[in-house]
């Protein structure tokens, strides 16, 4: 048990039928972090949060959540709440009722249960005595929220929360959150909204065909040697071109001639060779304007750390439906047979 986490998983697993959603998962949360949980469709991220929120158990591995270890005979560690999927709303009701509702089957009283605080933070006031039924995706996700807060998790789990929100709307939240993990709350979130992920996150586990491909602080994907392509505009951009293609480590794009009619440079390499380059250009008197990774960090690695894994596990798949099957085996005999 690891006291600085809210969630520690070692080995988790976890199939539907012959589908395995999460294979083997080694997973840490800090406590009093946003933690991003991103990756392709069918990654396992909903699986993952699901198992967080105790909607479901893992096959096999060990899962702590807020030092507590989950098991089979799931015992509710308390203080944790959130949504997957979408947060189960009564339509009939309005968005206080249906607060009401939920602060009823927990046992609150509904009167301190701070349903007019927890509206106001999202941003629901002006409609907390409307349906729900009426309610867009994105005042659906707010309400989702309140209800999460009204439980004052302790770690608050939230699939693709910013889903829908209009740009007022995901302001709030990101306030919300932030606020939250501020005063110690810890959120697992999952979005496919890469610049969500990078206003909110501190940390993020980049899933692929239920593994974990990355874990770690957002800094780290911009570090090292991993080969970015970067948008620079100087003051003087045929001498930064002749430099740029003399730089050790350092690639010009192909068209980086015609983008922004010749004004920007744009270059493929590894931060070192980068730091190299813009020292570079600042000795030989040609000023910087403007530097910019062209893809982020995060949407680099996410392209670079899963495509190959999805394509692999594709190739697999088709390897293994190939062996089993009997028109294929033919098919493929069929050359062999012609040259023989
Ligand atoms: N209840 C279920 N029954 C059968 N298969 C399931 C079930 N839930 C998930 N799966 C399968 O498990 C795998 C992981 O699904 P999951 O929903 O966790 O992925 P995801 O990363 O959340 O995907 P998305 O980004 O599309 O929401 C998928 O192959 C999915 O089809």
């Amino acid at each position: 048990m690891d006291a600085h986490l809210a969630v520690r998983a070692r080995g988790i697993t976890k199939c539907f039928g012959e589908v395995v959603a999460l294979d083997g998962i080694d997973l840490d949360v800090a406590r009093g972090r946003i933690h991003g949980l991103v990756g392709p469709n069918g990654a396992g991220k909903t699986t993952l949060l699901a198992l967080l929120l105790g909607l479901a158990v893992a096959d096999s591995g060990r899962l702590e959540i807020l030092g507590m270890p989950t098991g089979r005979t799931f015992e509710d560690p308390g203080g944790v709440a959130g949504f997957v999927d979408a947060p189960g709303l009564y339509p009939s009701l309005t968005a206080r009722q249906n607060l009401a509702a939920l602060a009823a089957l927990r046992g609150d009283d509904t009167r301190s249960a701070g349903i007019d605080d927890a509206l106001e933070q999202v941003g629901l006031t002006d409609v907390a005595d409307d349906r729900t039924r009426g309610f867009s995706l994105g005042m659906r996700q707010r309400l989702g929220l309140a209800a999460a807060l009204l439980a004052r998790p302790r770690l608050l789990v939230l699939d693709e929360p910013a889903n829908g929100l209009d740009p007022a709307g995901k302001k709030h939240v990101h306030g919300v959150l932030t606020r939250l993990a501020g005063e110690g709350t810890t959120v697992v979130l999952s979005s496919h909204r890469m610049d969500d992920l990078e206003a909110l996150c501190s940390e993020v586990t980049i899933l692929a065909t239920g593994r974990v491909v990355f874990s770690g602080p957002l800094g780290e994907l911009a570090a090292g040697d991993r080969e970015l392509a970067y948008r620079l505009i100087t003051s003087d951009p045929a001498r930064a071109h002749r430099l740029a293609a003399a730089a050790p480590g350092v690639r010009l794009a192909a068209d980086t001639a015609g983008r922004h009619g010749g004004e920007a440079l744009v270059v493929h390499a590894p931060v070192p060779a980068l730091d190299a380059l813009v020292a570079g250009l600042v000795h030989a008197g040609i000023a910087l304007r403007e530097l910019a990774p062209v893809v982020s960090p995060l949407e680099a690695a996410f392209l670079a750390l899963t495509e190959p894994r999805a394509a692999e596990s594709r190739d697999t798949r088709q390897r293994e439906d190939d062996a089993t099957d009997p028109r294929r085996q033919h098919a493929q005999a069929q050359p062999q047979e012609a040259g023989q």
